[in-house]
């Protein structure tokens, strides 16, 4: 059993807060913890199944070894591989460019995945050519039986949330990526995070910012222009538009959880593996801040913790003790 009864201020190294608070941001620096403003609850403590009350929301305490996986990397890839294609099938007539870039063997299977698709959607051969025939977010449910969308919270004065607007999400499910630039821990973000409420922590220390305004946004734009091969984007920038490309990259619009609202999400970092297709970079919404470092490009997904119906909106916890 963990010790959580300790006042927050003696506990930063080991306690983080997945958005950075905001005397760490602008008075001390950024990613430098700090302690964390607020009240403990400890009503349930870590050995009444390892959870307490912080502000109104849940502490999931999590060891060290276990590195905060609620489902396996595989799993995770997997979702992201099958969202992906589907959405590149569907908009096959934009991918041309790319296409006949690839090799034979990958155009084959692609030729015989768009047939396929179309002979599931009941259209003509002629159509093949013509069209984007589903949107994203369509696309979207028709793959992994759900769509989500930024909508009103349900909370007062919380500004906009993520809400699943049409399917259900089995507990267990990829159901939303953080997207934004990827800064090491020793990187520049100090004029990118004053006022910015979507700097997400990673438990490495690892930043993600998730803003679509501002400077981030110009940040995010020069980095996908800088690192794009030819006609092959190594990410996708339609996350700071209306017109999102990728339906699952929202997850930065997420609110906190509280005392009436539990939290039915969880974040859990993927780190792309190197031999992730090329063909589906444009979907990663995720670009490193700098491009010399080698390590592999950090994503966060947001995983359902409980079933998820048709109409509720999905509620994180924006802090995680560790061990
Ligand atoms: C990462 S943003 C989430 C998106 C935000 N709701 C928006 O519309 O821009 C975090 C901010 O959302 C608001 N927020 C998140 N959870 C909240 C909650 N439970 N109650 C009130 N406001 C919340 C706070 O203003 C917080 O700084």
């Amino acid at each position: 059993p963990h010790n959580v009864t300790q006042s927050a201020e003696k506990r930063p190294e080991k306690e983080r807060a997945r958005f950075l608070p905001r005397a760490a941001r602008t008075t001390r620096g950024v990613g430098r913890g700090g302690g964390l403003a607020g009240a403990w609850d400890s009503r349930g403590g870590a050995e009444e199944g390892g959870r307490e009350r912080w502000r109104g929301g849940t502490l999931r305490y999590v060891p060290e070894n276990c590195r905060d996986k609620i489902i396996p990397d595989e799993d995770v890839l997997a979702t992201l591989l099958k969202v992906f294609q589907a959405l590149f099938v569907s908009d096959f007539n934009r991918q041309t460019d790319i296409l006949v870039l690839l090799p034979e063997t990958i155009k084959s299977k692609y030729r015989d995945l768009l047939i396929t698709h179309h002979q599931r959607t009941e259209l003509p051969r002629c159509n093949i050519q013509q069209q984007n025939i589903y949107k994203p977010g369509e696309v979207l449910f028709n793959t992994l039986g759900f769509s989500i969308s930024r909508e009103t919270s349900s909370l007062i004065s919380a500004g906009k949330g993520v809400f699943v607007t049409k399917g259900f999400v089995p507990k267990g499910a990829v159901v939303s990526m953080y997207p934004g630039t990827v800064y090491q821990k020793h990187e520049p973000i100090f004029f990118q995070s004053i006022g910015n409420p979507f700097i997400f922590r990673c438990l490495d220390g690892m930043l993600i910012d998730g803003n679509d305004k501002g400077i981030s946004k110009v940040v995010y734009r020069s980095c996908n222009g800088r690192d794009q091969l030819g006609p092959f984007k190594m990410s996708d920038s339609t996350w700071l538009t209306s017109e999102i490309q990728n339906p699952l990259a929202v997850g930065q619009y997420v609110n906190n959880c509280s005392n009436d609202k539990e939290a039915n999400v969880c974040y859990q970092e993927f780190d792309v593996p190197e031999l992730f297709p090329l063909e589906f970079k444009q979907y990663l919404p995720n670009i490193m801040y700098s491009c010399d470092i080698q390590s592999p490009l950090r994503c966060v997904v947001l995983v359902a913790l409980r079933d998820i119906q048709q109409g509720e909106e999905l509620f994180s916890n924006y802090y995680t003790i560790i061990n």
